[in-house]
């Protein structure tokens, strides 16, 4: 079952297509992310999944419902739950104060006592939303977010400027979202955080679909390659193994068969007399392959 099936999706804002007939699905239950270039159509697509904003022709199954009905739209608002990177709330309301009211809009909220704790601001139910840090303000939104039970959730950007500990805690709570069947869409810069805990990646450039599969699919696929790195003191420039830099005086070579790799550089020691210590390799990253897609154009 798909929480989202968008087939053919474009978009003019009265200037040209700025989606170009975009299909996109996310399976029930999984945690999807949308990546790509500033002005690819992120927001653009998002909005129109969301129903904020019309779409200029295709057709488009939220939760079995479509977002640019008005009807169904009134339907959804029940059923999905957005956090933007910034939210407007009361700063003179207190975090119980403000999660009971939004409470009250659902008929079968969650117990606002169960959601503080899943957010992790137990300790700050009698504060004041203004005396809130950043990092508590974004868990708060969170919190307003799952407070109606939603099905599916948007994620912008979720931990942008947070610092570590909360950056790490709240990814906590996303990747949690998964045992309650949650669907979530996230955007982010961060593809750290796209790697820990996406099921699916889709990259947008120019209005249209780049490449869509797991996180590990998309590495697998890219042009990226592996960092076989390692130090030989001493050794010239000259007489390095084929296709290896000198980086921060460490011996630097890509690959994509590691093991070759090694045992050239192996035999290229002892040939050499050379001592090689602290060998690393390091795989490439959704980052890596994400960078190479984009300037590739394509996966492989
Ligand atoms: N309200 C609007 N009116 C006219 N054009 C718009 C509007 N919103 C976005 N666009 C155009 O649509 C294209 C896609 O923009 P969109 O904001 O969807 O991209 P994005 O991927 O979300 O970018 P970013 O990462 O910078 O937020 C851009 O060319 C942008 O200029």
């Amino acid at each position: 079952m798909h929480a989202i099936n968008a087939i053919d999706i474009t978009k003019d804002y009265g200037k040209g297509e700025v989606l170009h007939g975009i299909s996109y699905q996310v399976p029930a239950g999984e945690i999807a992310a949308l990546l790509g270039p500033n002005g690819a159509g992120k927001t653009t697509l998002i909005e129109i999944l969301e129903g904020h904003r019309g779409r200029t022709s295709g057709r488009l199954s939220v939760l079995g419902l479509d977002p640019g009905n008005r009807r169904d739209f009134s339907v959804l608002r029940r059923r999905m739950s957005v956090v933007l990177q910034q939210t407007m709330l009361e700063p003179g309301m207190s975090v119980r104060d403000i999660l009971r009211r939004h409470a009250s809009y659902y008929p079968d909220p969650l117990d606002i006592d169960e959601v503080l704790e899943q957010v992790d601001l137990v300790e700050k139910r009698s504060a004041l939303v203004k005396s809130l840090s950043d990092g508590m303000r974004r868990r708060l939104d969170l919190a307003l977010a799952l407070t109606g039970r939603p099905e599916l959730l948007f994620l912008d950007e979720p931990t942008t400027g947070l610092d570590p500990v909360s950056r790490r805690r709240i990814r906590a709570l996303i990747g949690g979202l998964r045992e309650s069947g949650t669907t979530v869409v996230l955007t982010s810069h961060d593809l750290t955080e796209v790697q820990e805990l996406a099921d699916r990646v889709d990259v947008i450039r120019d209005g249209a679909i780049l490449a869509s599969g797991s996180p590990e699919d998309l590495v697998r696929g890219s042009a990226a390659s592996t960092v076989v790195e390692f130090a030989a003191p001493g050794v010239a420039e000259e007489r390095l193994p084929d296709g290896a830099s000198l980086v921060n005086g460490r011996v630097r070579i890509h690959t994509d068969d590691q093991d070759t790799v090694v045992r050239e550089v192996q035999e290229w020691a002892t040939r050499e007399r050379t001592e090689i210590s602290g060998l690393t390799i390091v795989p490439p990253s959704l980052d890596d392959a994400y960078i190479a897609m984009l300037e590739t154009g394509k996966t492989e």
